[in-house]
């Protein structure tokens, strides 16, 4: 009840109409950090370097003819193809080939896999310590002088020197960049450790970031494409794309919903309804078969819970939707979150089953919690499905009651009565799903839209098209190609094609644009609002995280150790002070921050400073706050690009306050 009479007394009209905010119990833990065996680059099995970025082709020498047999290139190469690898643990087999790399992305192929392993070896993985044993020691390979070389500095100094200034100059351009240290930075020493949100320095790695005057006046084909020509060239005949997420307190009926929803636009072939059937039948869990399309893991089907979000696409008559089944139970909020972060509606899943809606709803049920969080990342248009009325015999009365509660609830919450639409139907049995209900009881009463035809009727949000490009990562993982690395994740404004140069902050790694997919069909170009997969090439995936926006090279997104914002609070079990502490949720990021000023206490309604400075912030109350945050991270003003300036904070698993981002301090 506290928490009810808190979200009545909001106003959130100061935020925008894009704003509210909500709690939720939960794990703060959220995205698992992307398996190291994913991306780890691996040489021993035939997969092409990450070097190519640095290499200088120029630089390097083609061989004469009279080559030295002893210390020739080729007799390097063909020391490689006869070379095998030690037989190491996996562990340090990853070390190795980290180091490997590192050295060719400095030194290109110059010396065999054999002398590679060996100098690395010999220096305890050390890479520093190998590359200067590889330059400086006796088996320096000799240099030939293809005709057409230009460097005649190669002559005179010598490959080895060369090779030295050139990695001494990365070393010195790393350090020049680097933005902050933390005690955990600075045991990074290898690229084979797992960048996880958690432990990651975002240092910036100066490799191959952008100079300065490569992002003044020489704006190339890509900054002056005009985005709207493209969008309307490449997808103006096609569907309007919508991205959906389906929120609910657990076991509210959503991947039921969904996955029946599915079955009957003919998006799940009939046989392998057939076998979904069959299996959850053996398990004795029949009533899931339709969950099952969604519920995809062996753990989700044991356990009867979404725990991750689940994917799949249809289509309505004006639309392609992109559906995001998310998780109701309260531990898996962060990957709900995630999908919300991705989502322009939502539907919101409640159990008409007397007893059911009231857990949902009450305090600790995640009923509202989702609605407030939907809200607080931006979605405005939602559809109430009142599910398994079927349970109440389509009881009119118990449909109306559930509206008028959730309807004062969500007008409070932020939600536009005229955008939010109240459905019954049934997941199970399939009523008002795609078609009309041909049940007496609900068509006696019901003569409203099904749940397809409200999906169609969403407006798709205007999408931030011209804006610089952004997109938060969600994911990195190693491609399947021969080359580079992905990220995926959803893009947030502006649009990339392949072949364009992006730029990774905060670690201001630079990388190109090789391929892009959506729903893993290759495209040539890629708009806000998509979700995409994007291979980069000629970045290192070490200096890449969960969280990290990839951006434009030319207009990025800026840099940040302190924000200011305007926060509304809610649901703090003690005041905050300066010094607290909280988790940051912006996009996919989850940073440790800290609260350092309180600036100024805020009228809810006007926005108007009622006091400076103050002490404290009580639940409900609104202030414009300075949080610091131990390592750099990437992130927006609201009145810059309203899509980057949204955060949350939570602690203990408890959303404690939404707000909007009003600067940005790089200190
Ligand atoms: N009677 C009835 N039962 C339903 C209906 N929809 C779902 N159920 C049952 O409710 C249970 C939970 O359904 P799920 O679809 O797994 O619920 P969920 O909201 O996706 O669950 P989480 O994702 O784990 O939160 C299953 O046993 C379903 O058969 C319905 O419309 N009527």
């Amino acid at each position: 009840m506290a928490r009810h009479r808190n979200v009545r007394s909001m106003q959130y009209d100061e935020f925008d109409d894009d704003f509210a905010v909500g709690s939720v119990n939960d794990e703060p833990e959220c995205i698992s950090p992307t398996d190291a065996q994913q991306w780890i680059f691996d040489r021993a099995r035939g997969q092409s370097s990450l070097d190519s970025f640095l290499s200088n082709n120029e630089d390097i020498q083609e061989e004469d003819d009279d080559e030295d047999e002893n210390e020739s290139p080729s007799k390097e190469r063909r020391d490689s193809e006869h070379f095998e690898f030690p037989e190491l643990n996996e562990l340090d087999k990853s070390r190795l080939l980290s180091c490997m790399d590192e050295i060719r992305n400095i030194i290109g192929e110059t010396y065999s896999d054999r002398r590679l392993v060996a100098a690395i070896m010999s220096n305890d993985y050390d890479f520093n310590k190998a590359l200067d044993t590889l330059l400086n020691g006796e088996s320096k390979p000799q240099v030939h002088h293809h005709p057409r070389a230009k460097i005649p500095d190669v002559v005179e100094k010598g490959i080895g020197e060369m090779l030295l200034e050139k990695s001494q100059q990365m070393k010195h351009q790393k350090e020049a960049v680097t933005v902050t240290v933390t005690p955990a930075s600075k045991n990074k020493t290898s690229g084979f450790e797992v960048n996880s949100p958690r432990t990651l320095t975002p240092n910036s790695s100066g490799r191959n970031s952008p100079q300065e005057d490569e992002n003044k006046g020489n704006r190339t084909k890509e900054a002056i494409r005009n985005a709207r020509e493209l969008f309307e060239k490449e997808r103006g005949s096609e569907k309007e794309q919508l991205h959906l997420v389906v929120i609910g307190h657990v076991d509210a009926g959503k991947s039921t919903m969904m996955g029946h929803l599915l079955f009957d636009l003919g998006n799940v072939p009939q046989r392998l309804m057939h076998k979904y059937e069959q299996e959850s039948k053996k398990m004795g869990k029949q009533s899931f078969m339709f969950a099952w399309v969604l519920d995809e893991t062996g753990e989700e089907r044991n356990r009867g819970i979404t725990m991750d979000c689940g994917y799949q696409r249809f289509e309505t008559p004006t639309k392609q939707v992109t559906l995001l089944d998310a998780p109701g139970h309260k531990d898996f909020i962060p990957n709900m979150i995630c999908g919300a972060n991705q989502a322009d509606v939502a539907i919101l899943v409640v159990d008409a089953t007397r007893g059911e809606f009231e857990t949902g709803f009450e305090q600790g049920g995640q009923t509202r919690e989702h609605a407030l969080l939907v809200r607080s990342l931006g979605v405005s248009q939602l559809c109430v499905a009142i599910n398994k009325l079927d349970n109440e015999k389509w009881n009119q009365d118990r449909f109306n009651d559930i509206m008028n509660k959730l309807k004062f609830f969500l007008k409070h919450a932020g939600f536009k009565d005229s955008d939010v639409h109240y459905i019954p139907c049934s997941g199970l049995t399939g009523e008002n799903l795609v078609k009309p209900s041909t049940e007496s009881e609900l068509i006696s009463w019901y003569k409203g839209p099904t749940l397809l035809q409200v999906v169609d009727s969403f407006k798709v949000p205007e999408r931030a098209i011209d804006k610089p490009f952004r997109m938060s990562v969600s994911d990195v993982f190693k491609g399947v190609g021969s080359s580079g690395f992905c990220i995926s994740g959803r893009i947030a404004s502006g649009h990339v094609c392949t072949n364009d140069k992006a730029l990774i902050c905060p670690s201001k790694e630079q990388g190109v644009i090789k391929h892009i997919t959506i729903d893993e069909f290759p495209v040539q170009s890629a708009f806000a609002g998509d979700q995409v997969s994007i291979t980069l090439t000629g970045a290192d995936p070490t200096n890449v995280s969960v969280g990290f926006i990839l951006c434009d090279t030319h207009n990025p997104v800026p840099l940040a150790t302190k924000i200011k914002a305007r926060i509304i609070v809610f649901n703090v079990k003690s005041p905050i002070t300066i010094g607290y502490p909280v988790l940051l949720h912006h996009h996919s990021l989850v940073e440790p921050a800290t609260v350092s000023k309180l600036k100024a206490q805020l009228h809810k309604g006007t926005g108007e400073i009622i006091k400076k400075s103050p002490r404290c912030l009580t639940n409900n109350s609104c202030a414009l706050i300075e949080l610091s945050f131990q390592r750099v991270i990437a992130i927006e003003k609201y009145s810059d690009l309203k899509e980057m300036g949204r955060i949350m904070l939570r602690v203990g698993g408890t959303t404690i306050a939404a707000g909007l981002v009003t600067d940005i301090i790089n200190s």
